[in-house]
């Protein structure tokens, strides 16, 4: 779940009681990014009995940044993270458009943390992903570029395509 909301720690017991297993929350939206990360995995460690079955929820933790903050500030928690999220919009709504002075951000990232998740959102299609694969992201979020397209599945196919190459060239390139 990317949690768009200004006050990030009120929404994590209910995604997790609702039986979210991501939550990724923006940087910008708390003063204590460590405390609201500790909360989201001991609630996504919680079990949950119902009368036949015990699920056990577990809860991955994404921190996004917006597009004019520093990836620097993402830094101190990339450690303790699945996922980093650089948002290629500013955040509210889709069919925006790419902004590649964040493919930056995505370098910096892959370049300090090679085994982290990063992902890319905003103005993502066709046209874009190869930008956004060479410079180390390895999940995409895409709305307009599949919604508009009249064969969404084969959109899909090349998005994941184009990040499976790149990052097998990575690990190759190691
Ligand atoms: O998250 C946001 C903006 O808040 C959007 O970027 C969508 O998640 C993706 O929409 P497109 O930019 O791909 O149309």
């Amino acid at each position: 779940m990317h949690m768009m909301v200004s006050k990030p720690e009120q929404w994590v017991k209910p995604m997790a009681v609702a039986g979210a297993n991501q939550y990724t929350f923006h940087l910008e939206a708390t003063e204590n990014p460590g405390a609201l990360i500790k909360d989201i995995r001991e609630n996504g460690m919680k079990c949950f009995v119902t009368f036949t079955v015990t699920y056990l929820c577990l809860l991955q933790v994404g921190l996004a940044i917006k597009p004019g903050t520093s990836v620097e500030y993402l830094a101190p928690w990339a450690n303790q993270i699945d996922m980093a999220l650089v948002m290629t919009v500013e955040p509210g709504f889709g069919g925006q458009k790419f902004m590649e002075d964040m493919m930056p951000k995505v370098h910096w990232l892959r370049t300090q943390f090679p085994s982290l998740d990063i992902e890319v959102d905003g103005g993502v299609g066709p046209d874009t992903v190869h930008k956004c694969a060479e410079a180390g992201a390895n999940m995409i979020v895409s709305g307009s570029a599949i919604m508009r397209s009249e064969d969404p599945r084969s959109v899909i196919n090349l998005l994941r395509n184009v990040c499976s190459e790149a990052a097998q060239k990575r690990s190759l390139d190691r």
